[in-house]
């Protein structure tokens, strides 16, 4: 494991809630140990492809890095015909399997709190051509539920808070939906009863402001997109989503065009990319990687060198989380993939199949782990 040692974790989610104004920086929000019930808290092209901010010159650039972001598409289709499972052998060499490590992982772990971070799309559930139909298993639902028992367990998303809840639906859990920038904890009756009626158990919502802006991006988007056959809007509260997936490759340069124009409209939004996915989001601060501070100093491990936060993520804005844990020195990043990308992440995991298997040997260790403590 590239970053075993602990270093002492500044109080950076703190002071970065309070560059944008969280009304409790540095406060326990989340009370640990957590809930049992109720208690309330992814070479040149690639590096090219990480940010299509607007004016970054990138025009030529566009369509290459929408190829870029389909991992299935022309890198591996050009890795497979040249054979090249040197450059594969290599990657994994320098992320190797969680799976594989797990000895590594769990001896990191020794004498600490473990504590998870789950991105969903291509985490927990398969990567599908229809966003609305990114069902999670069962299977895969009772491991995270298996999971949260034992350690506090957060879902980290793009997508709206309350979508990602549809989908994982376990109330147990911490939920940063919106890129991070929507942040809620478990169901409780004390605190909701502490909440108003619209706002039950919100934690940090650091780009309130930014809603109305959002909603006429989004509006601007879906109308200026409808011609594109394919192009699918996405409206994630805090951010909009402009898939590609389904859209002809030849429509691509059109899209990215037409998105460019429209964001340009709106100076304090930001254009970026995910996996056959334009997000446009606000330039504040804030991503998966504050997010994971914030919810680490919420739970009561800000100066804490006992704590191992584990991040689990496929996508472009994991890399934001990951960055922070290896900024930290402390944690493991886990990327979810099969082929080769930059990444800062420590370890992989191939598949969310794979992230399941992980996910209930962490559960099984524990248990096996606490018994022994016992006698
Ligand atoms: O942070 P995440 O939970 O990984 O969310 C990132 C985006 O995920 C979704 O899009 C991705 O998954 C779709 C369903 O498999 C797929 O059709 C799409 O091509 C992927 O980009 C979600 O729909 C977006 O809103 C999220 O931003």
């Amino acid at each position: 494991m590239a970053k075993a040692s602990v270093v002492v974790p500044e109080q950076v989610g703190a002071a970065a809630a309070a560059q944008v104004g969280c009304p409790c920086p540095g406060t326990t929000l989340f009370p640990y140990p957590p809930p049992r019930a109720g208690i309330a808290v992814r070479r040149k092209c690639l590096q090219a492809a990480q940010q299509l901010e607007l004016g970054a010159g990138l025009r030529g650039g566009w369509v290459e890095s929408m190829r870029a972001s389909s991992p299935t598409h022309a890198k591996a289709a050009a890795a497979l015909a040249a054979g090249v499972d040197e450059e594969h052998a290599a990657w994994m060499a320098r992320h190797p399997s969680a799976l594989g490590e797990f000895e590594k992982v769990v001896a990191a772990s020794k004498g600490k709190q473990i504590v998870m971070f789950l991105d969903y799309d291509g985490t927990l559930s398969p990567i599908v051509d229809d966003p609305d139909a990114a069902f999670m298993s069962e299977t895969m639902r009772m491991a995270v539920r298996s999971v949260a028992k034992h350690f506090p367990t957060a879902i980290v998303s793009g997508r709206c808070r309350d979508k990602v809840f549809e989908f994982v639906k376990l109330a147990e859990l911490y939920y940063a939906g919106s890129h991070g920038m929507d942040i809620k904890g478990p169901a409780s009756r004390h605190a909701a009863a502490k909440s108003p009626p619209h706002n039950k158990g919100v934690l940090f919502q650091p780009a309130s402001e930014f809603l109305p802006m959002i909603e006429q991006v989004h509006q601007r988007l879906e109308q200026a997109t409808s011609s594109i056959p394919g192009a699918k809007v996405e409206n994630n509260k805090f951010c909009v989503s402009v898939h590609f997936r389904c859209v002809d490759e030849k429509s691509w340069g059109a899209l990215a065009e037409t998105v460019r124009r429209v964001v340009r409209e709106f100076p304090r939004l930001r254009l970026s990319q995910g996996r056959m996915v334009f997000e446009v989001r606000p330039t504040i601060k804030w991503d998966k990687g504050k997010a994971l501070e914030f919810l680490l100093d919420s739970l009561g491990f800000a100066d804490c060198r006992d704590v191992l936060p584990v991040y689990i993520g496929d996508d472009r804005t994991d890399e934001d989380a990951f960055k922070v844990l290896r900024r930290r020195g402390q944690g493991v990043g886990i990327l979810v993939s099969k082929h080769p990308k930059e990444t800062s992440a420590s370890f992989s995991l191939q598949e969310p199949a794979e992230v399941m298997e992980f996910l209930l040997r962490l559960v099984e260790w524990n248990r096996l782990s606490r018994t022994r403590l016992r006698l």
